[in-house]
């Protein structure tokens, strides 16, 4: 079976970006085996912390950003990164030709559960003579890759760099990623849908209308039934819509007037962005395409539908 290091030795890719992808699966090998370790590995529960966010801080969002961190900050071709558990980007090689957004620990609530988790990794070229934050502030459509390992029953990794999206999993006998899908592609058409429905009073009416009709099924006019998934870790509920269609979506509400949107742009919504479109899929947020927004802060939020293309078009429809 070819090992990812095969893999991306032999399609023409960047020989630089290579070396980074490789280091950035060295980081999922590592964070995969302190999740398998649970409450053994120490790794569970919080800490006395909140991130820039106000969010709290588990043990382990922190030990993952601490342990990826020191990964990309060794590697010479890391230009700077940001991460969620960062306030503030983190320079490391002026001379570095990445920037590397990342999601150290995506599904925080899931750690102590022991439910799925996963890492999502963004890559953008770094830009001559712009530092720091300015640096990052390019559209989702400028990402050489984006990676995101799932740590579940096995822990997959997902990769884009641009020419379609491909599947490994993680072989505990070596340790190394085994590709088992060189095409991954989301059907068009799709009778599961993925959103929190306990925040449904806060939706804004397009979404409310929408998801009416997903649960009227067969008797109203959409004529079919509907199932509804949520894991609470996007990193999952987007392994699904790649593993076999779906629709997911966090979508704006008014459930905090000071935070209308959830997930965050750089280090979440745009590398599943381009890992949904090159799998045939789409992502929006309602009234525009992901990987167009032009980003304005590296935490900043945005509302997500993403998913199977006829389904997600479907949705955008309530939104015109
Ligand atoms: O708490 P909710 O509303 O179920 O939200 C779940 C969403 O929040 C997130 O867990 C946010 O990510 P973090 O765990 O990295 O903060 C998403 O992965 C997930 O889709
Ligand atoms: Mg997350
Ligand atoms: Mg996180």
């Amino acid at each position: 079976m070819q090992t990812l290091t095969d893999f991306l030795s032999s399609n023409g890719i960047d020989a630089d970006l290579q070396q980074l992808l490789s280091t950035l699966a060295e980081c999922g090998v590592e964070i995969s085996e302190l999740v398998r370790g649970g409450a053994l590995a120490g790794v569970l529960g919080a800490t006395e912390s909140e991130n820039v966010q106000g969010e709290t801080q588990k043990k382990l969002d922190v030990i993952a950003n601490d342990l990826i961190k020191a990964k990309l900050a060794a590697q010479p071709l890391v230009n700077a990164l940001a991460s969620e558990e960062e306030d503030y980007v983190v320079a490391c090689h002026s001379d570095g030709k990445f920037l590397v957004s990342f999601d150290p620990l995506d599904g925080s609530s899931n750690i102590d559960i022991n439910s799925l988790v996963g890492t999502i990794f963004s890559v953008l070229p770094a830009q001559n003579g712009i530092e720091g934050e300015a640096a990052f502030m390019q559209p989702g459509r400028n990402q050489l890759a984006a990676c995101y390992m799932l740590y579940g029953p096995a822990t997959v990794l997902a990769l884009s760099t641009g020419n379609g999206t491909i599947m490994f999993t993680l072989d505990p006998r070596d340790g190394q990623f085994k590709l088992v899908d060189e095409a991954v592609t989301v059907p068009a058409d799709t009778a599961e849908f993925a959103i929190n429905t306990s925040n449904q009073r806060f939706w804004q009416p397009a979404m409310q209308s929408y998801i009416a009709d997903l649960l009227v099924g067969k008797e109203g006019k959409r004529e079919k039934n509907f199932n509804m998934r949520w894991i609470a870790a996007m990193v999952g509920d987007v392994h699904r819509v790649l593993s076999r269609g779906g629709i997911f979506m966090y979508p704006q509400d008014s459930k905090n007037v000071a935070k209308p949107f959830k997930l965050r742009l750089m280090y979440e919504a745009n590398p599943m962005a381009m890992l949904v479109e090159q799998a045939g899929g789409i992502a929006s947020t309602g009234y525009e395409t992901i990987m167009d927004i032009q980003p304005t802060d590296i935490h900043q939020r945005v509302a997500v539908i993403l998913g199977s293309a006829n389904e997600v078009e479907t949705c955008l429809e309530y939104h015109k």
